[in-house]
């Protein structure tokens, strides 16, 4: 309501004849927003049927839409699992030239301030993001303040991090990497190269020196400075050369575990500090000196400083590593995400949405299973329905007030905790794997039609993959032939890693269960379920790959979801055994003899 009378107030939005129209130029992507509030102010114009859920769930659905175009137009751009970042440390701040002024005191002492030191980069594993894409290609620390007069020196520069996702590996990029980008040595030879050596000299000694105003030349004469040029140059060079010695040792990470991220209860008002920063990648520059610095008996009164150095520059490799050991892989809207939130008990923060592309970014989950075959979320008549209707469920049930007086875990009587225990599978669990649930995948995803296919590469070192189709569909074994294509054309030999078809949706089918038993509708479910294990067994036979199980299923109504569960670890204890089995075997041949493997795959 507010909105729009906002929008009336600036005569964007005007009631004619009943009908609210916007004339907002540029509306964007506020269009929605608007089109939305607008329905609101014309409650009052036009009597209509709507409730205001229904309004919000239009609303929510028209913004989650938006979000997956956005996705699609990156044309598969934002699901990276690797990429090179290029890190520079802050450079330090300039030192400062100046004397101290006072009444009565003729020539005051020098009094320039030092500069404050570069700040430096570090990189941060943190549980709340799951892809690189927001990590930026090039990183720069921040710069230290400049010294100033009366010896103040300059604020040092504040660090920099980097966040990444937990599961990330870094690798610094050798010298002789072609991929690297050029150290703060190289880039400042480069920028001498063709001048002449009087050329040369000049343009480092600006780089090095502040002169108090028009002192430069006079300076240049003076042999104080000359002696400080030299003292400054030996730093230097030993500088270069511990560089030089640290550059051996590249920097290699394997950030798989989430640092605390606390904040310091201690920081001033207003200021959050975090107590980790991380690993440090790349320092900051030291700072330059202020004139007290050159001050001594021979030369009372130094009319120069010097400027910050140069931050370190380095070019590393970040890898994510998004191992499941089960991926899921079917069109949009085959029931990925459901099956996944099936499987484990709802716990999967996976989405779920009657229309295509819902899922973003692959999304693992664990599948907990005890001896007896049962795993978590099992409960008979569970039921996994849309993410909207279920979070509409729960809110109208906490606002009828069932949960007030239910009793926590704790507070029941203690039989009743042993009966929980029991039946909660973490009591009996005996096997656990994890599944991926990955974005929808259609023809001609290898040109970046829907969300292209480069999501592919996180469950590409997965043990097994899992086709779901949907039984409902008219030819639910075109799509498996689609897919099967798709796979190939991601990586040749892919689909030998296929194990078992899903059969999703078969709820669906035998028609409807409040008309009584449906003879010719049940038969035809089974003709069809015939036919696409004829055709699994006919025509998905991959040479190398394994004889493909067909099960139906309804993940919604969690139906036949043990027998799923009981194949899927089969196939993964099946292929854990089989790489170790690798493992032992590399293990025992000679170390020339080893294939050493390829960690970093160029993007798709
Ligand atoms: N009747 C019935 N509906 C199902 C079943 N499984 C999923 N659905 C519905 O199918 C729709 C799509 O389900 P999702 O789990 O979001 O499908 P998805 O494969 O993850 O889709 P994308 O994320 O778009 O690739 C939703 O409306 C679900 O409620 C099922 O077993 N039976
Ligand atoms: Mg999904």
């Amino acid at each position: 309501m507010r909105l729009a009378h906002v929008l009336h107030a600036r005569g964007c939005v005007s009631a004619q004849s009943g009908i609210t129209r916007i004339q907002i130029k540029n509306l964007g992507r506020y269009a929605t927003i608007a089109s939305y509030f607008s329905t609101k102010a014309s409650d009052s114009d036009v009597p209509t049927t709507d409730t205001d859920e229904d309004r919000l769930k239009q609303f929510q659905d028209a913004k989650r839409k938006r979000r997956t175009e956005w996705k699609r137009r990156q044309g598969g751009q934002t699901f990276l699992d690797n990429m090179i970042i290029h890190v520079r440390g802050g450079k330090g701040g300039d030192g400062c030239v100046a004397f101290h002024r006072e009444k009565f005191v003729a020539y005051g002492p020098p009094s320039g301030g030092n500069g404050g030191r570069g700040g430096d980069v570090y990189i941060l594993p943190t549980t709340h993001l799951t892809t690189l894409s927001s990590v930026a290609a090039r990183v720069r620390g921040n710069q230290g303040g400049t010294g100033q007069g009366t010896w103040q020196n300059g604020k040092a520069g504040a660090p920099t991090v980097i966040r990444v996702p937990v599961g990330t590996i870094v690798r610094q990029l050798a010298p002789d990497d072609p991929r690297r980008a050029q150290d703060e040595y190289e880039a400042e030879e480069e920028s001498l190269q063709g001048l002449s050596i009087e050329e040369r000299k000049k343009k480092i000694r600006q780089r090095r020196w502040v002169h108090y105003p028009d002192w430069e030349d006079e300076n240049m004469e003076r042999d104080v400075f000359k002696e400080a040029e030299r003292v400054m140059y030996r730093d230097e060079r030993e500088r270069r050369s511990q560089r030089k010695q640290r550059s051996m040792n590249l920097i290699q990470l394997d950030l798989d575990k989430p640092m605390d991220e606390e904040q310091d209860v201690n920081a001033p008002l207003g200021l959050p500090r975090t107590k980790t920063l991380g690993h440090l990648l790349a320092s900051g520059g030291s700072p330059g000196f202020g004139n007290p610095h050159f001050h001594g008996t021979n030369n009372r009164s130094p009319k120069f400083a010097t400027r910050g150095h140069e931050g370190e520059r380095l070019s590393f490799s970040l890898e994510l590593k998004l191992l499941a050991d089960i991926g899921l892989v079917g069109f949009p809207n085959a029931g990925k995400s459901t099956l996944l939130r099936a499987l484990t008990a709802g716990r999967a923060k996976t989405e779920i949405a009657g229309y295509a592309f819902t899922t973003l970014n692959p999304v693992v989950a664990v599948v907990r299973v005890s001896d007896d075959g049962s795993f978590v979320g099992e409960a008979a008549g569970m039921v996994h329905d849309e993410t909207l209707v279920e979070e509409r469920r729960e809110k109208e049930l906490q606002e009828s007030g069932a949960f007030a007086h239910s009793l926590t875990r704790n507070q029941r009587p203690e039989n009743e905790q042993l009966e929980d225990m029991a039946a909660s599978p973490g009591y009996l669990e005996s096997f656990r794997f994890s599944v991926a649930d990955n974005p929808g995948l259609i023809e001609n995803a290898s040109d970046n039609v829907g969300l292209g296919h480069s999501f592919l590469k996180s469950i590409e070192r997965s043990l097994a993959l899992v086709y779901v189709v949907d039984l409902s569909s008219p030819a639910p074994w075109e799509e498996l032939q689609v897919l099967r294509d798709e796979l190939e054309k991601y990586k040749p030999g892919m689909s030998t890693n296929a194990r078992m078809v899903l059969a999703n949706k078969a709820d669906l089918l035998g028609g409807d269960a409040s008309e009584g038993v449906n003879e010719e509708a049940i038969e035809q479910a089974k003709e069809k379920l015939a036919r696409l294990q004829r055709f699994v067994k006919e025509e998905m036979t991959v040479p190398g790959g394994a004889e493909m199980d067909v099960v139906p299923i309804s993940a919604k109504y969690s139906m036949n979801m043990r027998k799923v569960v009981g194949l899927m670890r089969k196939y993964v204890e099946v292929a854990r055994e089989e790489a170790k089995a690798i493992a032992s075997t590399d293990a025992q041949t000679p170390e020339s003899m080893q294939d050493i493997p390829e960690t970093h795959s160029s993007a798709a």
